[in-house]
């Protein structure tokens, strides 16, 4: 499954000191061991993930069906980044990233490698991380179960027969011992679970967690880290492009839309979660899409349905005993069952997965109050301010202990993978939106008519209508009215959307008194979180916000 489009050996971004190298190339695991499996094929590591991992099947479609354990979201209070001089100052310290010492790390990594090196069977997969061969990082994924090997294969760039020949040292390695826990006495332990990085030692390390999308949230938290610090813009987003090359960014937290609204048959996908934004335009981080999979239709989704086949990855779904035909609205196991595929397996992808600048910047919020407009056309400031904000929920079984839509300030729309502060992002942003005049839109994926338990999630059909006026051009030139206290621009009129639905105080089925009770409850949680943020933001992003 090797790509056939031409790419130069890339330079990799990490300067290579020897001492470093040669402390990186000691990292524990033998590698000269007979049973060890380094980028084998998709139908050997189907063959072993069915003989050995319990739970594993396959389903009516061909995709390898798999469990992973009693972790199936991610644990973001498990994750901890090692505190060393070369990064301790650039890091944001705080709500998200945790410190941890460079001797517990050591202990951690041990515990893994001792794992991985007493197992029967080892599989190693060294891919890319970056498209544009000027960014891209050598990553080494090392880990006991073929379906983590599986699973990464499909989410990194997959390297050519030649480029694998010729990898040499990778950039980053991750030790993925998932199915051995941590040890909860070691320093600065607070569970069994732990997923750590060392930006020093270029290694992360997994230990209690066999949930597969913390790697791909790793390589992505990595990036987020070096990426800024090469003077490119990494995004939590979507990109998708148009026939005439018009590109969108969808930024969005875990359940918003991101994956969904990015496979449109009408524009070709550059990648579904992870980019970055450089001198020359947008390239995608991966290789492949992580699809949710809860209530998915061959009607609603066909791209995406249509991607679950020989070579995927499908988790935590249940299917029926006999003919293997899997049951997309069961929840039982997860509401958080996931598909990972190759992006090749999504007709229209654009390979290479570079596009270029983009044209219309796409904010998606799931708002479970549904007091957010479906659509609202932004200012800069405007675009600032919520990107800064990140107001939206966490959607259910996406992290551990979250079980229903939960209200969420999620600073640039992925607050879990921030390494730095999110004005440092937002700052750049800002920069680049300028230079290449994009527009920036607002879009609730979340709830209409009433809040979560009340109201119903906007429909998809409606959500992609909305996207499409905006690709047309319809919406740029549509006829406005002002949303109050938020201040927010929302269009009187969408093609395929019901008018009543456009603003919230005609959508809502409750009593008007209710509605603005919960608009100024929202507006109030808007200000209270922006708050922290006060002292960094100029003037204009500030006034952005609603006001009371
Ligand atoms: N209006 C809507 N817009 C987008 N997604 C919706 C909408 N209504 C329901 N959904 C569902 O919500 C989920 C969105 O998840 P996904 O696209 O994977 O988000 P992300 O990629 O941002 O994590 C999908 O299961 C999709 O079917
Ligand atoms: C893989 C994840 O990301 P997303 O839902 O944004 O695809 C995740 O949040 O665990
Ligand atoms: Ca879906
Ligand atoms: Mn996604």
């Amino acid at each position: 499954m090797a790509p056939s489009y031409p790419r130069s050996p890339a330079g990799s971004i990490y300067k290579h000191d020897a001492e470093l190298d040669a402390s990186v190339g000691k990292d524990g695991i033998d590698y000269t061991r007979v049973d060890l499996l380094r980028n084998t094929s998709v139908a050997k590591l189907y063959e072993d993930a069915l003989r050995y991992e319990p739970g594993t099947s396959i389903s009516s479609a061909g995709a390898l069906v798999t469990s992973s354990g009693k972790k199936t979201g991610r644990s973001p209070r498990d994750k901890r980044i090692v505190d060393e001089e070369t990064t301790t100052d650039d890091i944001w310290w705080g709500p998200v990233n945790t410190k941890l010492s460079e001797h517990a790390f050591l202990i951690n990594h041990e515990r893994a490698v001792d794992y991985l090196n007493t197992r029967e069977r080892l599989y190693v997969f060294d891919g890319f991380a970056g498209w544009d061969p000027k960014y891209r990082l050598k990553i080494r994924v090392v880990c006991a179960r073929a379906y983590h090997s599986l699973f990464m294969h499909n989410m990194l760039i997959r390297p050519t027969e030649e480029e694998l020949k010729n990898f040499g040292e990778p950039d980053f390695t991750i030790l993925n011992a998932g199915a051995f826990p941590a040890n909860r006495y070691t320093t600065g332990m607070t569970s069994n679970t732990s997923v750590s990085i060392n930006f020093k030692r270029r290694q992360m390390v997994i230990l209690g967690t066999e949930y597969a999308g913390e790697m791909k949230k790793g390589v992505f938290t990595i990036m987020h880290y070096l990426m800024p610090k090469a003077g490119v813009l990494s995004l939590h987003s979507s990109a998708n492009q148009g026939l005439d090359g018009d590109t969108s960014l969808f930024f969005g937290l875990s359940g918003t839309g991101k994956t969904t609204l990015s496979a449109d048959p009408a524009r070709a996908l550059i990648g579904d979660d992870e980019h970055v934004w450089t001198d020359t335009g947008v390239f995608n981080i991966e290789g492949g899409c992580y699809a949710k999979c809860i209530d998915l239709s061959a009607e609603k989704e066909p791209e995406i349905f249509g991607a679950i086949r020989f070579g995927s990855v499908l988790e935590n779904v249940v299917f029926d005993e006999d003919t293997r035909i899997v049951d997309y609205t069961d929840k039982s196991l997860t509401e958080n069952t996931r598909c990972a595929y190759p992006i090749e397996y999504i007709p229209n992808a654009l390979l290479p997965c570079i596009g270029a600048h983009p044209k219309n910047i796409i904010m998606l919020t799931c708002d479970a109050l549904g007091v957010l407009p479906p659509v609202s056309k932004l200012t800069s400031s405007q675009a600032m301010y919520h990107f800064i904000s990140g107001y939206t929920s966490k959607m259910a079984g996406t992290e551990d202990g979250v079980f229903e839509p939960e209200a969420t300030f999620s600073a640039c729309f992925g607050q879990p993978f921030l390494v730095l502060h999110p004005t440092q992002y937002a700052t750049m942003l800002a920069q680049k939106m300028h230079e290449h005049k994009a527009d920036a839109w607002l879009i609730n994926t979340g709830w209409n008519g009433g809040a979560y338990g009340k109201g119903k999630r906007i429909a998809l059909k409606y959500s992609r209508a909305i996207i499409d006026a905006i690709h047309s051009g319809e919406l740029k030139s549509a006829e406005y009215e002002t949303y109050p206290i938020f201040g927010l621009e929302i269009p009187k009129a969408v093609k395929g959307v019901p008018a009543e639905v456009l603003n919230p105080a005609t959508a809502w089925q409750g009593t008007q008194c209710e509605f603005q009770t919960t608009v100024t409850k929202l507006a109030n949680l808007f200000n209270q979180n922006f708050g922290k943020y006060q002292d960094q933001a100029t003037e204009d992003v500030v006034a952005a916000g609603p006001k009371l």
